[in-house]
């Protein structure tokens, strides 16, 4: 998935200025990372790229068509294509890591066996298929991460969108689901990660946008 941020503005109804002028392209099958301190505006950035929440001003394009002229019945089709991972990974303790990884396919009503099917792959692919009949409280805390990617990526989304996904990790893990998210970005996958860990981040080595006060200071280099 391309994506184009065009002099986009975010103003909530508070009248808090959240992002203003921002101005970016990722390309299609592109990797970076966001940067910025807290309340710089890096989850309001990529609650608009999932229309959770829309712009004040400017444009987003995604693969070239303006957010704005999609249709009511375009936007949930447009969040299937996108995957989501969380810091705090919004598992759901009263079932199976199985289910847990299941809920997006059955929200949009696949059938049972494709969903086992695409389930068992997700799981796979994090490598956690031994544990797909455990509850999630019993797995640590770098494996509830990785259901958390799981259950993201089993849409087979075109863009993968991260906000602090290691934030309460050690850096042996949180290097570890880093080199997933560029897994999934070398099968042609967009991704983008927020991230307050600037070692981490400088060394993957792949372009870092970063926020300051909701503006774009900085898009390019390998971090500092
Ligand atoms: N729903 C909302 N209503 C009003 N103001 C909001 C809302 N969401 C965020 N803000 C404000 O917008 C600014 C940007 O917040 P945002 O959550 O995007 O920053 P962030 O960079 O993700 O911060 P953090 O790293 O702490 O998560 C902050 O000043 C915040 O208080």
């Amino acid at each position: 998935m391309e994506i184009e941020f065009q002099r986009v503005g975010k103003k909530y109804e508070s009248g808090q200025e959240a992002l203003s002028q921002v101005s970016f392209h990722l390309q299609q099958g592109e990797m970076a990372f966001l940067t910025g301190h807290s309340g710089a505006g890096k989850s309001t950035l990529m609650k608009l790229m999932m229309m959770i929440e829309r712009q004040t001003s400017g444009q987003i394009l995604i693969d070239g068509v303006d957010l704005r002229t999609l249709s009511r019945r375009a936007i949930p089709q447009h969040r299937r294509r996108v995957g989501v991972v969380f810091q705090n990974h919004q598992l759901l303790f009263d079932r199976s890591v199985f289910h847990n990884v299941a809920l997006p396919l059955q929200v949009s009503g696949a059938d049972p066996q494709q969903i086992a099917k695409r389930v068992r792959a997700a799981l796979d692919k994090v490598g956690l298929l031994d544990k797909e009949k455990y509850n999630p409280m019993a797995l640590s805390g770098g494996e509830q991460q990785r259901i958390g990617i799981a259950r993201a990526v089993v849409n087979k989304p075109q863009l993968l969108l991260a906000d602090e996904p290691t934030g309460n990790l050690d850096p042996k893990l949180s290097a570890e689901i880093m080199n997933l998210f560029q897994e999934f970005n070398r099968v042609g996958v967009t991704v983008l990660v927020a991230s307050h860990d600037l070692a981490l981040v400088a060394r993957m080595r792949h372009r870092v946008l970063t926020l300051s006060h909701g503006r774009m200071v900085n898009d390019g280099g390998f971090g500092s």
